[in-house]
């Protein structure tokens, strides 16, 4: 963890009172149509509170706070506890009187630190936008014995999830002493409708070697109302939520609903999505895991297609709309003769078609390998089989076997045409991949994105996600990571460098590449993926 040398001022309580605010609160009777809600003191005279989209089409207003600094500075801050409740107490960090810790050197995180979402500049031009810097502070908002945490996982699975909430748990009890803490089992239904169990370090110490989620998951069930009810009922106060871009989206309205009641309970957001398809973060937990297991697959389909006479092997591998994991399993594989994403559209025959390109791989080389997004291709599965538009219980598209597809239409293409016999073999390892535990340095990842949300819950921060952003750990509001996803630009440099790996043709007609240049605001997002997933290098 980074420390920092300048003195840290910590917001004092106006009235110093050390009142048991977690009793205090959640004896109050449920506030449904008032709202006590109040923006802050301004931090800065320069500071200013946008509104933001509302999430959910109600009147579930979020405010988002800007705070101005010179030379074009932007920090894009999160909620606190005091927005909206400005008496509430402070207590010193605990962390100061652990062994462990207190031997670092100023290890509280400055309050005026934050980070940078661009980090290539240029000197003429604004310094931008910046998140509030994550970590402990010295000042908290909750004493030990009046904190009592949830957790909850929602949407699909993802290595690491069991090690974030086996660290979430061990960094509030080790950490700040808190022993009260339950998950919630089967996702966002499972507030109202399933049976809690207690976490404990011993409870959870082993769960990291296992995939999947201890608590189990589910895909829609989102009931505000009832899900904010039962926060109440049960005098939680510090829910955590892991989950993909739908349960951020979630968590953002179960904040403002308990804002709106006035409660003193902390909503942090911990980002999950094997697709890395979460905006503005480097990268999310198990993807570098996914990429990895992705290999033994790849590996597959090469020794199956060069054992035999124009052998294919195709690999389908996850990815709904953003191909992160067959983008970067391909370049690390350097097997794989053809890359298809949901963001780069191709097309099957004539000039320039994957057949075409087939054919001519064949020639060459007797084999080759396809790795293939389950996103993509899409509409031209769409187009031949005329049925598309279901969706899942959480409003997410259900896609079509792009994989097994793409497989009969390459074998129709050779038998019908008697061109070259050919020997396709299809591996879809999706499930296989995702139910995996995390490798090392993805287990690393989720302890300090579990302590990082852990230290912010402690100093009052809500209505955040924890995440990465340029190598340092942030606290990004919920609408920043909704309102756009990630995706492969597919006019940056990264997928030229795969265009170049794996000789593909690109598809794309001028027009095309004119559809897809960056628009005006993703320049940044280009040169960001360019700076995350690749350590900066050119
Ligand atoms: N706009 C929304 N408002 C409130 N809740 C939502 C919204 N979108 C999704 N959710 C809820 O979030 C949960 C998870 O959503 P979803 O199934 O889309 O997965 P996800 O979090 O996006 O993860 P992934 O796509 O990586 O599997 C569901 O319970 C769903 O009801
Ligand atoms: O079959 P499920 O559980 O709905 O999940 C499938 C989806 O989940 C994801 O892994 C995202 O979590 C997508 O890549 C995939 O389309
Ligand atoms: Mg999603």
């Amino acid at each position: 963890m980074q420390s920092d040398t300048s003195d840290h001022q910590e917001p004092q309580s106006p009235t110093g009172r050390r009142i048991r605010d977690f009793e205090f609160r959640t004896s109050l009777p449920r506030v449904r149509t008032s709202c006590i809600f109040s923006t802050a003191p301004d931090p800065s005279p320069k500071s200013s509170v946008r509104s933001s989209p509302s999430t959910m089409g109600s009147d579930t207003r979020s405010t988002v706070k800007i705070v101005k600094g010179d030379f074009g500075y932007v920090l894009e801050d999160v909620p606190h506890l005091t927005d909206y409740l400005p008496d509430l107490s402070t207590y010193p960090n605990p962390l100061q009187d652990n062994p462990a810790y207190s031997v670092v050197k100023q290890y509280f995180v400055d309050q005026d630190d934050t980070v940078p979402k661009k980090v290539v500049v240029q000197k003429d031009k604004p310094r931008g936008l910046h998140f509030r810097r994550a970590g402990p502070r010295q000042k908290v908002y909750f004493e030990s014995d009046d904190v009592r945490a949830c957790i909850v996982t929602c949407g699909g699975l993802c290595p690491g999830l069991n090690t974030v909430i086996r660290e979430i748990v061990c960094g509030l009890s080790y950490m700040y002493g808190v022993n009260r803490i339950i998950g919630i089992e089967g996702g966002y239904r499972g507030f109202y409708a399933r049976n809690t169990i207690e976490l404990t370090p011993k409870s959870v110490n082993d769960i990291h070697k296992r995939g999947g989620t201890i608590l189990g998951t589910s895909r829609g069930g989102h009931d505000t109302l009832k899900i904010v009810d039962n926060i109440q009922d049960r005098g939680i106060n510090q829910v955590y939520i892991i989950g993909g871009d739908g349960t951020q989206k979630g968590a953002a309205v179960i904040f403002e609903e308990i804002r709106r009641r006035g409660l003193k309970v902390v909503v942090a957001g911990i980002p999950k999505t094997i697709d890395n398809d979460i905006a503005i973060i480097d990268k999310s937990f198990g993807f570098d895991t996914a990429v990895e297991e992705a290999q033994r697959a790849i590996n597959a389909a090469h020794v199956e297609s060069e054992s035999v006479e124009n052998g294919i092997g195709v690999v389908k591998l996850m990815g709904r709309y953003s191909g992160f994991i067959a983008m970067y399993a391909t370049l690390a594989s350097r097997d794989v003769d053809c890359c298809l994403i949901p963001e780069s559209p191709f097309y099957l025959e004539g000039k320039g078609g994957l057949f075409e390109y087939i054919e001519k791989r064949l020639k060459e080389n007797g084999h080759m390998v396809i790795v293939v997004a389950e996103g993509a291709g899409q509409d031209l599965i769409a187009e031949s089989m005329k049925s598309m538009g279901n969706e899942d219980a959480s409003g997410n598209k259900l896609l079509l076997d792009v994989g097994l597809w793409l497989s009969q239409r390459i074998k129709n293409y050779f038998t019908s045409r008697e061109k070259m016999a050919i020997n396709l073999k299809y591996i879809d390892p999706t499930y296989m991949i995702r139910a995996i535990p995390s490798n090392a340095s993805d287990n690393v990842y989720c302890t300090l994105l579990a302590q990082c949300a852990v230290h912010g819950a402690m100093a009052g921060y809500t209505g955040f996600t924890v995440g990465l952003v340029n190598g340092r750990h942030t606290y990004i509001p919920f609408d920043r990571v909704t309102e756009t996803g990630n995706k492969v630009v597919i006019t940056d440099r990264m997928w030229a460098r795969l265009l170049s790996s794996t000789n593909q043709p690109s598809f794309l007609s001028s027009e095309d590449i004119e559809e897809a240049n960056v628009p005006e605001d993703q320049p940044e997002q280009a040169v960001h993926q360019e700076e995350s997933l690749n350590n900066g290098s050119v």
